[in-house]
């Protein structure tokens, strides 16, 4: 994934690109710009084998017709199958300029290098049929597929699958990204995803996570200075603990196990408060020293849970919830979360995620949404991560370890977040440093990892960021 990268929906592409024309660029240069990116990237990976170009009615269209005809100047062997009528204005001066054999789609004979420049951010719905066989069995008797922005069939601003194919090998984003490079089916369909630079100015909220900078502790620190995370254990110890070792190795200072038992398995350093009920949580949490708070991991869903639930929403110290305490949360985690006054992180899974909060459109227009609602920082994770502020700045992690979906790993991803917080980091940043620490953990630890694995890594991964 490119790192810090700005993520735009097809509107505000759009608006980007009238900005562009508006400083007095024309929209066939912005085209030629556009279709000389894909001929180039087109031309490196047919390494000179022929190719198929597949240009449809749009803008998308216009690109492919642009890059025909600068790859055939350049001696490459290129058909090009035309779909509909090109639109008025650059398409249709672009397809007036290509000059070689055009077929229709359904003659369309396969070579071994296709460009996909049927649809881009223009498409409103799903394939037609025939069309989605036809372009699905090109690709996949093409030696490799190249999509010209977005693989057709992907829906630009949610990912969501309107009929593209499997089987891309790159999609040339153009401009920016888009969520749909991103997301549910564009996770997987898009294959690699490169950045076309056209120069156009962008201003986006959104962008992909980035490596943190992390700072050495001063000579001054103290482990106090460097932050207390207290971590509290419920009916699975096993998941608590993974927090609070997350939360040692993540670089907090000082970190406490507050539950049963006053002894028990785990690093010597890990410090552990007992704590059987209600009221000794309360009377634990009282204690100023503590930075941040960490409930849910292995919490239970039981009656003590809940009291638990209650005493930690009243500690006016940051709180980071996950797992059981969102579930216990459920649909009133709104109206919950929304009373705090303490800064919130929640990171909920999408079946967390789901029984909390209704909504419509994509993951990041439901995160945003649920974050405005609650005033929490969320960390919306799996596959594809959302990280969305409730000041609407969002953070995108696609692509990391798929061995990740392994039991307790998103413990360790709490623990790692209040590590974080602990250390001075306000809203989107702290998040977003941990998403990156715990991707970058997975990515050292290789295959078949288990969460234990992770921890080992982290300061390895920190290491990176110093
Ligand atoms: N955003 C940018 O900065 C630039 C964008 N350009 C290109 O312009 C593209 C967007 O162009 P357009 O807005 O013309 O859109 P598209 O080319 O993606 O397609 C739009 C056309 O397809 C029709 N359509 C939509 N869904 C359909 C379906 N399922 N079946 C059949 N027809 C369907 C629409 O009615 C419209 O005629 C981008 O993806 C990119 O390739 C470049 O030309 C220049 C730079
Ligand atoms: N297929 C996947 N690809 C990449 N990351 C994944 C995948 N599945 C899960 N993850 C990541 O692994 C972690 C799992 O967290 P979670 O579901 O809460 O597990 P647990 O509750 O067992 O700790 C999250 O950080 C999530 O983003
Ligand atoms: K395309």
């Amino acid at each position: 994934m490119i790192p810090g990268a700005p993520i735009v929906t097809a509107a505000e592409m759009r608006a980007a690109e009238q900005a562009v024309f508006a400083r007095g660029v024309s929209q066939d240069e912005l085209m030629e710009r556009a279709g000389s990116a894909v001929a180039r990237e087109t031309a490196r990976f047919a390494a000179g084998r022929p190719i198929l170009i597949l240009a449809g009615p749009g803008n998308n269209g216009g690109d492919a017709y642009v890059a025909a005809r600068l790859l055939r100047n350049d001696g490459h062997d290129v058909s090009l199958v035309a779909t509909g009528v090109p639109a008025p204005g650059a398409a249709e001066r672009m397809h007036a300029l290509w000059q070689g054999p055009t077929s229709s789609l359904y003659a369309a004979r396969p070579r071994p290098m296709l460009v996909d420049g049927l649809f881009g951010t223009g498409l409103t719905r799903p394939l037609e049929r025939g069309l989605a066989a036809v372009f699905a069995d090109l690709s996949k008797q093409a030696e490799f597929t190249l999509a010209i922005d977005l693989p057709s069939g992907i829906d630009t601003d949610t990912g969501g699958d309107l009929g593209a194919p499997g089987g891309i090998d790159v999609s040339l984003a153009l401009g920016a990204l888009k969520p749909g490079h991103l997301l549910d089916a564009g996770l997987a369909r898009c294959g690699t995803v490169l950045l076309a630079d056209l120069d156009i100015p962008v201003d986006a909220r959104w962008r992909t996570i980035a490596r943190p900078s992390i700072e050495t502790p001063s000579a001054h620190s103290h482990k106090y200075s460097r932050g207390l995370v207290a971590v509290i254990e419920g009916a699975m110890p096993g998941a608590a603990r993974l927090a609070a070792r997350a939360a040692m190795a993540g670089g907090a200072g000082y970190v406490v196990l507050a539950g049963d038992r006053p002894w028990g398995e785990g690093p010597d350093a890990l410090v552990r408060r007992e704590v059987r009920s209600a009221e000794d949580l309360a009377e634990f949490l009282a204690w100023d020293r503590i930075d941040a708070v960490v409930l849910g991991p292995g919490l239970g869903r039981d009656r003590r849970a809940e009291a638990f639930l209650s005493v930690a929403f009243a500690a006016p110290c940051p709180l980071i919830l996950d797992g059981d305490a969102l579930t216990l949360l459920g649909t009133g985690a709104a109206r919950w979360l929304g009373t705090r006054d303490a800064p919130t992180w929640i990171t909920p899974h999408s079946g967390e995620f789901d029984r909390m909060f209704a909504g419509a459109g994509s993951k990041i227009d439901r995160t945003l949404a649920a974050a405005a609602e609650t005033r929490a920082t969320i960390v919306h994770k799996g596959a594809d991560t959302v990280i969305a502020s409730p000041k609407g700045d969002v953070r995108l992690l696609a692509g990391a370890s798929p061995w990740l979906s392994t039991a307790g790993t998103g413990d360790v991803l709490a623990g790692l977040l209040a590590a974080q917080v602990v250390q001075g980091g306000k809203g989107i940043v702290p998040a977003e440093a941990a998403a990156w620490l715990h991707a970058r953990a997975a990515q050292l630890a290789g295959p078949a990892l288990i969460a234990d694995d992770l921890i080992a890594q982290l300061p390895k991964a920190i290491s990176e960021c110093l």
